[in-house]
């Protein structure tokens, strides 16, 4: 594949490889099991990359506020450490969480978010009132384990990233999303922005995304995950943690 410089920003159009729901969770399992990592070292590096590629596309100095909508597992997760990291950047960050978890990380990562003045939303506006007071969403809600449809709980947070003008941020999946089918037939999330983590998934091929910006994060595979799944990972440049796709 070759890389392209366009400007000033480095771009990669590297032949990918794309992997299955079945392959996302296995290489995250042996992430864990063989190569000793912890969940919060990979949820860090996920979720600043996250806060990295938000800022590079839509930088605080147009979109000084942001809400990050939050969903129970470890995509959520990265949602809460991007809140902090986002809140350093300059930032004024909301989070919506409806749905906690009672694990010892979680209960941290929200903490850390309350320190640094994260402003914690109970009650969503209606999805057409949220360009009121954000100028950007990021969405955190479901990942690689999601299974549709999505269950009445999370509802109204999932219907808000449907329904919102604002642009939106996804996290790995744009949320409700088949991991590897896409959107599907029905009202689905547009996302503006596709952080995949680690290494795309199915549902991020061209054809689902088109029109859409399209980041890779998460510097943390090592070789022997690299040449085990086979992936085709690009360059990242120099010390940055995204390098753009598809330009
Ligand atoms: N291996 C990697 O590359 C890494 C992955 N991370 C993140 O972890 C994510 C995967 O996290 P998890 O496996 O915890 O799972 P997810 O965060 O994808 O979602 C699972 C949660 O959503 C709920 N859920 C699933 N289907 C639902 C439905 N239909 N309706 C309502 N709720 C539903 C589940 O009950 C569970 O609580 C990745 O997408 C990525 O964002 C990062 O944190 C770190 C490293
Ligand atoms: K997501």
């Amino acid at each position: 594949g070759g890389v392209m410089t366009s400007g000033a920003k480095h771009c990669s159009n590297v032949r990918l490889r794309y992997l299955t729901q079945k392959e996302a969770i296995a290489l995250d399992e042996d992430l864990f099991n063989e190569y000793k990592y912890s969940v919060n070292q990979l949820m860090e590096l996920a979720g600043l990359s996250v806060a990295t590629a938000v800022a590079r596309v839509y930088p605080p100095s147009t979109h000084p506020s942001a809400l990050i909508i939050c969903g129970p597992g470890n995509n959520g997760g990265d949602g809460l450490v991007a809140a902090r990291h986002m809140t350093l950047f300059g930032y004024k960050v909301s989070i919506h969480y409806p749905k906690r978890t009672e694990k010892p990380l979680y209960q941290n990562l929200l903490s850390q978010c309350e320190a640094f003045g994260v402003d914690i939303v109970e009650y969503l506006p209606a999805p057409k009132e949220l360009n009121n007071e954000y100028q950007v969403l990021v969405d955190a809600l479901f990942g690689f384990s999601f299974k549709p449809p999505v269950r009445k709980e999370l509802a109204t947070a999932m219907n808000a990233l449907i329904e919102t003008n604002l642009p939106v941020c996804s996290v790995d999946i744009p949320s409700g999303w088949d991991v590897e089918n896409g959107p599907g037939t029905g009202k689905a999330l547009k996302p503006t922005l596709l952080i995949s983590l680690s290494a795309p998934k199915l549902c991020a091929q061209d054809k689902y995304i088109e029109g859409v910006k399209h980041f890779l994060g998460g510097r943390f595979l090592p070789p022997g995950i690299v040449s085990k799944y086979y992936l085709r990972l690009p360059h990242y440049p120099g010390d940055d943690q995204v390098v753009q796709l598809s330009c």
